[in-house]
């Protein structure tokens, strides 16, 4: 990104002679200043002291900072001078030529999508009691706007964003129990489900659902791709629940047969989004007695005994596929009971059916199609072509996810062709899986509600420029801006999440981390006290991309990439934790100039297909700028933190080093503190090969004596106990002569001392 602008404000004191420029690279601090008239300030009368001398401060006038006096040459009146701070435009610049040169990009993208963008001017609209009345048809999700008022004044960011989706203010107090959801009548859905989406308040379906689940109900297979938050885990759901409730209608009359198979098995990605699916299909059934369906979860981390247990009796399956295919092995009646079931749902397929769940998945789609009358063999893909179609007649396969990749739309669609069985790339062994999941039909029905932007309605997405060593800095400061919601960090590496949990930690910010070496329960854990409504509303959650898919956590405001995501998919998918359900969100890239090639590619993979379709140049990208008083402020605090985070980290694994060291010594029946050891066995971590340069590092951070980490605490506890103060005198505010409340009302979240302006998209 070259060279840093640097603009820092001035303490000048109202009345000094003295004019400064401060210069730094390329870049003059006051070419931006605005120079403003005596009326144009916003003055505030003071009550003067009965003596002078208890004034403080300049006899008793304000010190403001970033404030200049302008005295005119000859008579004239005095004016005044200061920087507002401006977005700067240089990477939207780049991205637009990026633009001219892109379309040879390694990443796999099919740059879908659909909607209008959100325009700045749409009128607000209030979640007001009518809403959600009872006969208002028109609270459809994709009218239901982000409630969004447009006003300059500082810190309106929060307000600018709803606490809850809006979808949540539906369910204001005092407002009936149900709401009217007629307009799921022309979908099939039965009233039992109503009922279900009545208390949920859920009015209408979503596009996804009005146009997936009459075909799946009239027993098609689908593949449905929707933007991320679009409510796709009830365009299977529902018609599940439906099957079972007639099944048990008709078991009812007919008493002889069993309902003990299951009906349903549901794949994810990750053992969270299990537990979410599990959650979301368990709240339908909860208000539906009539369907009493029996919901399972098979993941990993958890007793496996325990879901053996809960299996025998379930109705519907929901697993990851290490863990469904681990019970499944080991139980043959349970794998002849699954081939009966009518319904296999792959969600977030293309994670699915490629990387890492490749083998697992292909051993259940076996399992589920052997036959002990000598029917499909297990390992005889030859004869996938020629199996009559009846063979697999009673199941039914739905396809999910926000995002395929260009090659697997196409197959799925059923326009292109496969190729052989040559599982050599990563293509073709998915389009191996695809044609493993035996579609019952010859084409399965291919819906996509937004072919032209898989961005959400709601999202607004912006870039943040540092250094690569500031983006501690930067990301405290964005978090800064948005205490007092709740923000979701992305970061490339499982220490980079430990890392950056502890150093917000310190900072005081109640960061949670979730990564997949945590065990099970620390990562359920997690997500719980995240997404709990009574957690403390500006938690933040650190994550590897073991959040980026499916996690559906109401009230995400913001998603920070602090490092860019490897693929456009990934950035689709981690940006789709906000703006859900049609709420408003926003998702910001932390930039370093190292990694601005890869972030133009991405940027303009994402947006491509919507800019040629509205045929605009224009990304809706924002270079956001963060206001450079706080950045000089919070460094002290910030490099307090790091290398207290360091130090902490570094002496944890020292001591699990040395653990391991003693260990290996006594072993070896050596003195561990022997010279001729500590060769033997230290002597590449010492320096020689590589890490050595990283462990002399943790070797220095983790010398700090206890003595002077506690120094550290205690200054960085001090730093924190005051508020950033952002143009206004401290001795001033001492001095009595200022109307402290309502400089604390300027800042609405309780980080700064002043007023501070949103950060602007
Ligand atoms: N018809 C509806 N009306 C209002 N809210 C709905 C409706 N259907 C689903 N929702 C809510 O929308 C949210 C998002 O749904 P869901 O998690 O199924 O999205 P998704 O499309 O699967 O997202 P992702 O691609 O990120 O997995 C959930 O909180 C869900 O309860």
């Amino acid at each position: 990104m070259g060279a840093k602008r640097q603009r820092e404000s001035q303490r000048l004191p109202v009345g000094s002679k003295k004019r400064q420029k401060v210069e730094t690279a390329g870049h003059e601090s006051d070419s931006s200043d605005r120079v403003f008239n005596i009326d144009e300030l916003n003055w505030k009368k003071v009550q003067l002291p009965d003596r002078l001398d208890d004034a403080g401060g300049f006899f008793g006038l304000e010190e403001i900072e970033g404030v200049e006096v302008v005295r005119p040459k000859g008579k004239g009146q005095i004016k005044f001078k200061a920087t507002p701070i401006k977005p700067i435009q240089s990477i939207l610049k780049r991205i637009h030529r990026a633009e001219a040169k892109e379309n040879d990009s390694d990443v796999e993208w099919s740059g879908f999508s659909d909607d209008k963008p959100v325009k700045e001017s749409q009128s607000p609209i209030k979640a007001d009691a009518s809403r959600s009345g009872p006969r208002k048809k028109d609270t459809e999700m994709e009218k239901v706007k982000p409630q969004r008022t447009c006003t300059a004044s500082g810190n309106q960011l929060h307000r600018d964003i709803q606490r809850k989706p809006s979808f949540s203010a539906l369910q204001e107090d005092g407002e009936a129990d149900d709401v009217d959801v007629s307009a799921w009548d022309p979908l099939g859905v039965s009233p039992s489900i109503q009922t279900s989406l009545s208390k949920l308040k859920f009015p209408s379906p979503t596009p996804i659902q009005k146009a997936a689940i009459p075909q799946i109900l009239a027993g098609h297979d689908v593949i449905g791709k929707a933007a991320t938050g679009s409510g796709k885990t009830l365009t299977f759901g529902i018609p599940i629940l439906e099957y079972l409730l007639h099944q048990k209608k008709g078991n009812h009359a007919n008493s002889n047969q069993s309902t003990a198979s299951p009906v349903a098995l549901i794949l994810s990605p990750t053992r969270e989004l299990a537990h979410q699916l599990l959650k979301h299909i368990s709240d339908i059934n909860a208000h539906a007695p009539s369907v009493d369906a029996r919901v399972a979860l098979l993941t990993g981390g958890l007793s496996i005994q325990k879901q053996q247990r809960l299996l025998v009796d379930a109705d519907i399956l929901v697993g990851t596929p290490g863990r469904v295919w681990e019970i499944l092995s080991m139980d043959h009646g349970l794998i002849k009971k699954m081939k009966q079931i009518k319904f296999l749902v792959v969600d977030e397929a293309d994670r699915l059916l490629s990387e890492g769940h490749f083998q697992e998945v292909e051993e259940i789609l076996n399992s589920l199609d052997r036959t002990a009358d000598g029917g499909l063999p297990e390992d005889d893909d030859s004869q996938l072509d020629d199996k009559p179609k009846s063979f697999l007649q009673h199941r039914q396969t739905l396809v999910f996810s926000a995002t395929f990749h260009k090659g697997l739309q196409q197959k799925l669609a059923g326009k292109g062709r496969f190729i052989g069985d040559d599982l050599m790339d990563k293509q073709a062994s998915m389009e191996y899986l695809l044609k493993k999941l035996n579609f019952r039909e010859e084409r399965p029905i291919f819906i996509d509600v937004n072919p032209v932007s898989q961005m959400a309605h709601g999202l607004r997405e912006g870039i943040v420029e540092c250094a690569a060593g500031e983006k501690d800095l930067y990301l405290y400061t964005l978090l800064l801006y948005h205490l007092g919601y709740r923000a979701l960090v992305f970061a490339n590496s499982i220490s980079s999440v430990r890392r950056l949990t502890q150093f917000l930690q310190n900072l005081g910010i109640p960061a949670l981390g979730l990564h997949s070496s945590m065990e099970q329960k620390a990562r359920l854990r997690s997500v719980e006290r995240f997404s709990a409504s009574s957690a403390s509303a500006n938690s933040v959650l650190v994550a590897t991309d073991v959040a980026a898919r499916g996690l559906d956590i109401r009230g995400i405001d913001l998603v920070i990439h602090y490092h860019v995501p490897r693929t456009a998919d990934s950035y689709v998918h981690r940006s789709g934790r906000t703006a859900r359900a049609g709420a408003p969100g926003k998702s910001v890239l932390v930039c370093a100039p190292e990694e601005v090639v890869g972030v133009t590619r991405l940027v303009a993979k994402v947006h491509a297909a919507a800019k040629s379709k509205q045929n605009t140049k224009r990304i809706p990208f924002d270079s956001l700028e963060l206001d450079r008083r706080i950045i000089s402020r919070v460094r002290p605090r910030v490099s307090l933190s790091k290398r207290i985070t360091e130090s902490t980290l570094a002496k944890e694994k020292l001591s699990t080093e040395n653990d391991w060291l003693r260990s290996a010594a006594e072993e070896l029946g050596v003195d561990y503190d022997s010279e001729e050891f500590e060769q033997q066995v230290c002597g590449k971590a010492k320096g020689r090969g590589r890490g050595g340069g990283r462990h002399q590092r943790d070797k220095q951070a983790g010398a700090i004596s206890k003595a002077e980490l506690a120094a550290m605490r205690a200054e960085l506890k001090q730093l924190l106990s005051r508020r950033i103060n952002i143009g206004v005198s401290e001795r001033y505010i001492t001095s009595g002569r200022v109307d402290i409340d309502a400089i604390l009302r300027g800042s609405d979240n309780g980080a700064f001392l002043g007023q501070v302006d949103t950060l602007d998209f």
